[in-house]
This record gives structure tokens, sequence and C-alpha cells, in this order.
């Protein structure tokens, strides 16, 4: 975000190392500013005057978990910050990043509903990274560059709900029942591929 020239100005919320973190951002070439805010203290602080809030707070899982054993932790956590949200900038964008995605939107939606903020256009889970993973794999059964390579990826951000078109890839093209079934499980299943190793 700090390399973004459409941010003049980066807000940076956590619970703990923020300070070091904001000054190792803020050395970074470019012309936003760079503000830290640390604790729940300084939560309204850092929201007010935000266009966008992009949250990946919340625990990471470990080999063996699935991003729905992180709701117990997470849950509480997205509601607080988007308790903020509805509080100090109800307009913002919100990107959630934090797991499980296909669970932590709907908490988000009803935090934002009960606050009389909730807009379905503000409000996006963040599952860039199955595109990503899908161009890639996709590329590599292709035999082609990945950058020439788009798949539309649908649907939520955890096993069978992630749901690459793969009849809808750009260039045009066409896979074997083979391939197919191996995309679809590899796309599927990229997260856990990272977390289990
Ligand atoms: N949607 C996606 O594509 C995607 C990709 C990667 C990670 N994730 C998810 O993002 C989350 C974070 O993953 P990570 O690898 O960055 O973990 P991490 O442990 O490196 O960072 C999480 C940060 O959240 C902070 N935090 C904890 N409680 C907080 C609170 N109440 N308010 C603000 N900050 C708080 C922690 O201090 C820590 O700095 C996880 O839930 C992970 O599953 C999602
Ligand atoms: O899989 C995870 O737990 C993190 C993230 O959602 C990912 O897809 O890499």
């Amino acid at each position: 975000m700090k390399m973004n020239p459409l941010v003049s100005v980066l807000h940076l919320y956590d619970v703990v190392n923020t300070p070091g973190v904001t000054a190792d951002v803020s050395h970074m070439d470019t012309s936003a500013v760079v503000r830290g805010f640390i604790g729940q203290q300084q939560l309204e602080a850092a929201l007010t005057g935000m266009d966008l809030v992009i949250i990946p707070a919340g625990l990471p899982r470990k080999p063996g978990m699935t991003r729905d054993d992180l709701f117990n932790k997470n849950a509480g956590i997205v509601r607080s910050i988007c308790e903020g949200v509805a509080k100090s900038c109800p307009n913002a964008i919100v990107n959630l990043i934090s797991n499980p995605v296909n669970s932590t939107v709907p908490i988000a939606a009803e935090v934002f509903k009960r606050a009389g903020t909730y807009c379905p256009k503000r409000l996006l889970g963040v599952t860039t990274l199955d595109v990503a993973r899908a161009n890639t794999f996709v590329a590599e059964v292709l035999g082609v560059d990945p950058r020439e390579v788009n798949v539309p990826v649908v649907g939520g951000h955890a096993g069978v709900t992630i749901l690459p078109l793969l009849s809808q890839v750009s260039p045009p093209c066409s896979f074997t029942p083979d391939e197919i079934s191996y995309l679809t499980n590899r796309i599927q299943n990229g997260g856990t591929e990272v977390v289990e190793v």
C-alpha cells in the first residue's frame, strides 16, 4: 500500500509491534504518509478518515487445521474492528483477509447491518490468491507464461467453495477430464499446500 500511488495516507493498526513496522514501512521512497496505531484505545484514531480498510488481523492456521478452526479467535477480532469501522469510517470500503473469509465476511455484514451502515458493494472478502494460484497452475499445464493466462475463480475461500471456471479461461483452451480434476483439486487446496509445508 505504501508503494501504491493512489495511497496518500497509510494508517497501520495492530495490538503489538506497530511502532517498528511503521518506522520500517515509512522508509519506502513514496510520498504516502505512514502513521502507526497500537491497541484498542487507538483504533478510533486509526480508522477516522479512512477510505479503505484492509483487515488481515488474527491467527493464521497451522498444519492440520482448517480455516474454520480459526473461527473462535478471529470472529471476535473481526467483529471489534468492524464495529470501529461502522463508528469511525462508515463509508470506507472494507477488504477482509482474516480467515475463515467465508465466515468473517458475513460477520462483518451483520455488524454493519446492526449499525445501519451495511453496503454489499463496500464489503469484500480477499480471494485474489485463488486467482493467482489458478493462473499459475493452469499456465503450468498449458506450458505458457502465467501472465498470459486469466482464470476466473468465483465462490468462497475454502475447499469446494473455491470454484475455478476452467471453461472460461482466457485465452480460450480445453482440458482433459484428468487435467480438470487435477487443476480443480490443486486450486481448491492451494492454501493447505502452503500451510502443510
Ligand atoms: N484471504 C487470504 O487470501 C489470506 C491470505 C493469507 C492469510 N490470510 C489470513 O490472514 C490472517 C493473518 O495471517 P498472517 O499470516 O498475516 O498472520 P500473522 O500472525 O503474521 O499476523 C497477524 C497479525 O494480526 C495481529 N492481531 C491479532 N489480534 C489483533 C487485533 N485484535 N487487532 C489487530 N491486529 C491483531 C497480530 O498481532 C499479528 O500482527 C489469518 O487469519 C490468515 O489465515 C488470509
Ligand atoms: O490457507 C490459509 O490458511 C491462508 C490463506 O487463506 C491462503 O489461501 O493461503
